[in-house]
Protein backbone atom coordinates (compact mmCIF):
# COMPACT_ATOMS: atom_id res chain seq x y z
CA UNK A 1 0.00 0.00 0.00
CA UNK A 2 1.33 3.69 -0.74
CA UNK A 3 0.67 6.67 0.16
CA UNK A 4 0.02 10.04 -2.17
CA UNK A 5 0.16 12.81 -0.62
CA UNK A 6 -2.08 15.47 -2.44
CA UNK A 7 -1.10 19.29 -3.25
CA UNK A 8 -4.20 21.40 -3.80
CA UNK A 9 -3.98 24.69 -2.24
CA UNK A 10 -0.31 26.12 -3.07
CA UNK A 11 1.76 27.23 -4.94
CA UNK A 12 4.88 26.42 -6.32
CA UNK A 13 7.21 27.34 -4.13
CA UNK A 14 4.77 26.44 -0.94
CA UNK A 15 4.58 23.13 -2.37
CA UNK A 16 8.43 22.63 -2.49
CA UNK A 17 8.08 23.17 1.05
CA UNK A 18 5.44 20.96 1.96
CA UNK A 19 7.23 18.13 -0.30
CA UNK A 20 10.65 18.68 1.42
CA UNK A 21 8.98 18.59 5.27
CA UNK A 22 7.11 14.92 3.93
CA UNK A 23 9.37 13.60 1.07
CA UNK A 24 10.85 10.59 3.68
CA UNK A 25 7.43 9.68 4.41
CA UNK A 26 5.17 9.21 0.81
CA UNK A 27 5.11 8.17 -2.40
CA UNK A 28 3.47 9.89 -5.00
CA UNK A 29 3.08 13.71 -5.13
CA UNK A 30 0.18 14.83 -6.11
CA UNK A 31 0.01 18.24 -8.36
CA UNK A 32 -3.76 18.85 -7.60
CA UNK A 33 -6.24 20.25 -10.21
CA UNK A 34 -6.37 24.05 -8.93
CA UNK A 35 -2.52 24.17 -8.70
CA UNK A 36 -2.49 23.04 -12.24
CA UNK A 37 -5.14 25.75 -12.94
CA UNK A 38 -3.51 28.71 -11.19
CA UNK A 39 0.60 27.24 -12.13
CA UNK A 40 0.22 25.08 -15.47
CA UNK A 41 1.99 22.02 -15.78
CA UNK A 42 5.12 23.95 -14.91
CA UNK A 43 4.35 22.97 -11.35
CA UNK A 44 4.79 19.24 -12.37
CA UNK A 45 8.21 19.74 -14.12
CA UNK A 46 9.34 22.14 -11.07
CA UNK A 47 8.42 19.35 -8.42
CA UNK A 48 9.91 16.39 -10.55
CA UNK A 49 12.83 18.11 -11.04
CA UNK A 50 13.21 18.96 -7.78
CA UNK A 51 12.54 15.49 -5.84
CA UNK A 52 13.58 12.83 -8.63
CA UNK A 53 12.88 10.13 -6.67
CA UNK A 54 8.99 10.83 -5.75
CA UNK A 55 6.60 9.68 -8.29
CA UNK A 56 4.68 13.11 -9.30
CA UNK A 57 0.55 12.75 -10.07
CA UNK A 58 -0.72 15.43 -12.27
CA UNK A 59 -4.66 15.73 -11.38
CA UNK A 60 -5.57 16.89 -14.53
CA UNK A 61 -8.98 15.31 -14.50
CA UNK A 62 -8.89 14.41 -17.98
CA UNK A 63 -12.48 14.51 -20.02
CA UNK A 64 -11.46 14.73 -23.07
CA UNK A 65 -8.43 14.90 -25.47
CA UNK A 66 -6.76 12.03 -23.43
CA UNK A 67 -4.00 11.27 -25.90
CA UNK A 68 -2.87 15.01 -26.19
CA UNK A 69 -3.21 16.02 -22.41
CA UNK A 70 -1.67 12.60 -21.78
CA UNK A 71 1.32 13.97 -23.98
CA UNK A 72 1.63 17.56 -22.33
CA UNK A 73 1.64 15.90 -18.58
CA UNK A 74 3.88 13.43 -20.05
CA UNK A 75 6.27 15.50 -21.35
CA UNK A 76 6.23 17.91 -18.28
CA UNK A 77 7.55 14.80 -16.27
CA UNK A 78 4.16 13.47 -14.53
CA UNK A 79 4.38 10.01 -13.74
CA UNK A 80 0.70 9.69 -13.09
CA UNK A 81 -2.24 11.10 -14.93
CA UNK A 82 -5.98 11.51 -13.89
CA UNK A 83 -8.45 10.67 -16.41
CA UNK A 84 -12.63 10.89 -15.44
CA UNK A 85 -14.46 7.98 -14.92
CA UNK A 86 -17.67 9.47 -16.11
CA UNK A 87 -15.82 10.66 -20.02
CA UNK A 88 -16.09 8.65 -22.96
CA UNK A 89 -14.93 5.14 -23.15
CA UNK A 90 -12.38 6.94 -26.25
CA UNK A 91 -11.35 9.46 -23.83
CA UNK A 92 -9.73 6.89 -21.89
CA UNK A 93 -8.75 4.64 -24.12
CA UNK A 94 -6.46 7.97 -26.08
CA UNK A 95 -4.82 8.12 -22.50
CA UNK A 96 -4.10 4.75 -22.14
CA UNK A 97 -2.19 4.46 -25.51
CA UNK A 98 -0.63 7.48 -25.01
CA UNK A 99 0.56 7.09 -21.28
CA UNK A 100 2.20 3.03 -22.94
CA UNK A 101 4.30 5.22 -25.20
CA UNK A 102 5.58 7.43 -23.02
CA UNK A 103 5.89 4.65 -20.39
CA UNK A 104 3.20 6.69 -17.71
CA UNK A 105 0.79 5.18 -15.55
CA UNK A 106 -3.16 6.29 -15.76
CA UNK A 107 -5.57 6.63 -12.70
CA UNK A 108 -8.89 6.94 -13.47
CA UNK A 109 -10.93 9.46 -11.11
CA UNK A 110 -14.90 7.70 -10.31
CA UNK A 111 -15.64 11.09 -8.82
CA UNK A 112 -19.85 11.82 -9.86
CA UNK A 113 -19.66 8.00 -11.25
CA UNK A 114 -23.31 6.92 -10.14
CA UNK A 115 -23.21 3.21 -11.33
CA UNK A 116 -19.53 2.26 -9.12
CA UNK A 117 -19.38 -1.26 -9.98
CA UNK A 118 -20.42 -1.60 -13.32
CA UNK A 119 -18.52 1.78 -14.82
CA UNK A 120 -15.26 0.49 -12.86
CA UNK A 121 -15.42 -2.79 -14.42
CA UNK A 122 -16.09 -1.11 -17.92
CA UNK A 123 -12.82 0.75 -17.03
CA UNK A 124 -10.77 -2.23 -15.58
CA UNK A 125 -10.94 -3.70 -18.88
CA UNK A 126 -9.62 -0.66 -20.83
CA UNK A 127 -6.01 -1.64 -19.19
CA UNK A 128 -5.62 1.60 -16.85
CA UNK A 129 -3.29 1.69 -13.64
CA UNK A 130 -5.22 2.73 -11.02
CA UNK A 131 -9.15 3.34 -10.28
CA UNK A 132 -9.85 5.55 -7.76
CA UNK A 133 -12.82 6.48 -5.56
CA UNK A 134 -12.92 9.65 -4.83
CA UNK A 135 -15.29 12.19 -2.47
CA UNK A 136 -13.96 15.70 -4.09
CA UNK A 137 -14.51 19.15 -1.77
CA UNK A 138 -18.14 19.71 -2.57
CA UNK A 139 -19.57 16.04 -1.54
CA UNK A 140 -16.92 16.14 1.87
CA UNK A 141 -18.97 19.37 2.41
CA UNK A 142 -22.51 17.24 2.33
CA UNK A 143 -20.79 14.82 4.63
CA UNK A 144 -19.45 12.02 1.73
CA UNK A 145 -17.61 9.47 2.73
CA UNK A 146 -15.81 6.72 -0.56
CA UNK A 147 -15.36 3.95 2.02
CA UNK A 148 -18.14 2.21 0.77
CA UNK A 149 -17.15 2.77 -2.79
CA UNK A 150 -13.74 1.38 -2.09
CA UNK A 151 -15.39 -2.03 -1.10
CA UNK A 152 -16.88 -2.29 -4.18
CA UNK A 153 -14.26 -1.29 -6.50
CA UNK A 154 -11.75 -3.89 -4.21
CA UNK A 155 -14.92 -6.46 -4.93
CA UNK A 156 -14.94 -5.97 -8.81
CA UNK A 157 -11.73 -5.03 -10.12
CA UNK A 158 -9.27 -7.40 -11.21
CA UNK A 159 -6.54 -6.02 -13.37
CA UNK A 160 -6.12 -1.73 -11.98
CA UNK A 161 -5.03 -1.08 -8.86
CA UNK A 162 -7.31 0.34 -6.31
CA UNK A 163 -7.04 3.79 -4.96
CA UNK A 164 -9.09 6.29 -2.60
CA UNK A 165 -8.96 9.83 -2.07
CA UNK A 166 -11.27 12.14 -0.06
CA UNK A 167 -10.83 13.56 3.33
CA UNK A 168 -9.09 11.53 4.76
CA UNK A 169 -7.44 12.29 7.75
CA UNK A 170 -4.91 10.26 10.58
CA UNK A 171 -8.13 9.24 12.80
CA UNK A 172 -10.16 7.50 9.54
CA UNK A 173 -6.93 6.06 8.42
CA UNK A 174 -7.51 2.42 9.86
CA UNK A 175 -10.67 2.64 8.37
CA UNK A 176 -9.65 2.89 5.07
CA UNK A 177 -6.54 0.69 5.58
CA UNK A 178 -8.90 -2.04 6.66
CA UNK A 179 -10.37 -2.09 2.86
CA UNK A 180 -6.70 -2.75 1.63
CA UNK A 181 -6.53 0.02 -1.61
CA UNK A 182 -3.45 -0.17 -3.35
CA UNK A 183 -3.33 3.62 -2.84
CA UNK A 184 -4.01 6.04 -0.30
CA UNK A 185 -4.45 9.80 -1.25
CA UNK A 186 -4.37 12.23 1.64
CA UNK A 187 -4.68 16.17 1.28
CA UNK A 188 -5.67 18.45 3.96
CA UNK A 189 -5.27 15.58 6.13
CA UNK A 190 -1.82 16.20 5.84
CA UNK A 191 -1.22 19.95 4.70
CA UNK A 192 -3.99 21.00 7.03
CA UNK A 193 -2.25 19.64 10.25
CA UNK A 194 0.22 21.86 12.42
CA UNK A 195 3.01 19.22 12.20
CA UNK A 196 2.65 17.91 9.04
CA UNK A 197 5.48 15.80 9.22
CA UNK A 198 4.38 13.93 12.43
CA UNK A 199 1.36 13.30 10.98
CA UNK A 200 2.44 12.23 7.68
CA UNK A 201 5.24 9.96 9.71
CA UNK A 202 2.35 8.27 11.38
CA UNK A 203 0.38 7.89 8.27
CA UNK A 204 3.21 5.95 7.04
CA UNK A 205 3.61 3.49 9.41
CA UNK A 206 0.09 2.74 9.56
CA UNK A 207 -0.08 1.71 6.07
CA UNK A 208 3.50 -0.17 6.41
CA UNK A 209 1.17 -1.99 9.77
CA UNK A 210 -1.02 -2.71 6.95
O1 LIG B 1 -8.70 15.77 -6.03
C1 LIG B 1 -8.91 16.48 -5.08
C2 LIG B 1 -10.01 17.49 -5.09
O2 LIG B 1 -10.89 17.22 -6.17
C3 LIG B 1 -9.47 18.91 -5.28
O3 LIG B 1 -8.72 18.99 -6.44
C4 LIG B 1 -8.06 16.34 -3.84
O4 LIG B 1 -6.73 16.27 -4.22
C5 LIG B 1 -8.46 15.07 -3.08
O5 LIG B 1 -9.79 15.20 -2.66
C6 LIG B 1 -7.56 14.81 -1.86
O6 LIG B 1 -7.55 15.92 -1.02
P1 LIG B 1 -8.28 15.88 0.43
O7 LIG B 1 -9.74 15.64 0.18
O8 LIG B 1 -7.98 17.23 1.02
O9 LIG B 1 -7.65 14.75 1.20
Amino acid sequence: MELQLALDLVNIPEAKQLVKEVAAYIDIVEIGTPVVINEGLRAVKEIKDEFPSLKVLADLKIMDAGGYEVMKASEAGADIITVLGVSDDATIKGAVDEARKQNRKIMVDMINVKDIAGRAQEIDSLGVDYICVHSGYDHQAAGKNSFEDLATIKRVVKHAKTAIAGGIKLQTLPEVISAQPDLVIVGGGITGSENKEAVAAQMQQLIKQG
